[in-house]
């Protein structure tokens, strides 16, 4: 089994780019399991079936397919709020997470990124992080690429969003989002790529020597 990095932390706190950036510096394999969860919520809207249809959602998990998701086509921010509605539903994270645990077994290592990779998914990765930073800041963020992208929502209308989906995430009954106790964590609120990603690569190396 290869070496798994766990990392876990709310919308717009910088964990996919941390985990791109990883995954490139040591040669491992990613998941973005947000995407899992977007990609079901939008099979679900394209085929106009109910977000809260618990067996129909479990069915469409169960077939994902995890090569080939698009992060362009799933980033947009309505399937967001989407995909945390068919979160809660312990069909489809039980679905989910497996396909997840077997991505995580990749040689020679993997960083998959998400809500409960280091407390359900892969509670026994050497390292995790739980990547954090202020509500505002991940809304600018948020905004920023929203904006850049010709999007038309506010900076209010991003802030107000994110804080339903956190809360919808960390008050869920299963899975709920929340740092393994053994999490390091990294409030990414004043800093920049570069250095999260060089308090990240100290952990690595310090636990792979
Ligand atoms: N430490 C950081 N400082 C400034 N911007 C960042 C930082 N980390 C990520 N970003 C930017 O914030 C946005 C959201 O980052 P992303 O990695 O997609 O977050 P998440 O995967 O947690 O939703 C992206 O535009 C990214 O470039
Ligand atoms: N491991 C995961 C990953 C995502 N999710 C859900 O999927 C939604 C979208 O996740 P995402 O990581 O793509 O969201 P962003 O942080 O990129 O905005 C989250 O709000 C969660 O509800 C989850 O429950 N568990």
């Amino acid at each position: 089994m290869g070496f798994t990095v766990a990392i876990d932390g709310p919308a717009a706190s910088g964990k996919g780019t941390l985990a791109r950036r990883i995954a490139a510096r040591y040669g491992f394999h990613h998941l973005d399991t947000g995407l899992t969860y977007r990609a079901v919520a939008k099979a679900l809207l394209d085929g106009e079936l109910p977000l809260d249809d618990e067996d129909g959602a479990a069915d469409v998990a169960a077939n994902l397919e995890f090569t080939g998701l698009d992060r362009t086509v799933l980033s947009a921010h309505g399937i967001g709020e989407a995909a945390s509605k068919v979160a809660v539903m312990p069909k489809v994270r039980t679905a989910l997470v497996e396909a997840q645990r077997r991505f995580a077994q990749c040689e020679p290592g993997a960083v998959l990124d998400g809500r409960d990779i280091g407390t359900v998914v892969c509670p026994q990765a050497p390292v995790k992080l739980f990547v954090t930073a202020s509500p505002q800041v991940r809304a600018r963020r948020r905004f920023a690429e929203i904006d850049a992208g010709g999007g038309k929502l506010s900076y209010d209308e991003v802030l107000a969003d994110l804080k339903r989906r956190d809360a919808r995430d960390s008050d869920r009954a299963d899975s709920p989002m929340r740092p393994a106790d053994d999490a390091h964590l990294l409030d990414t609120s004043e800093m920049d790529i570069e250095a999260a990603f060089r308090a990240a690569e100290q952990l690595i190396d310090a636990a792979r020597s």
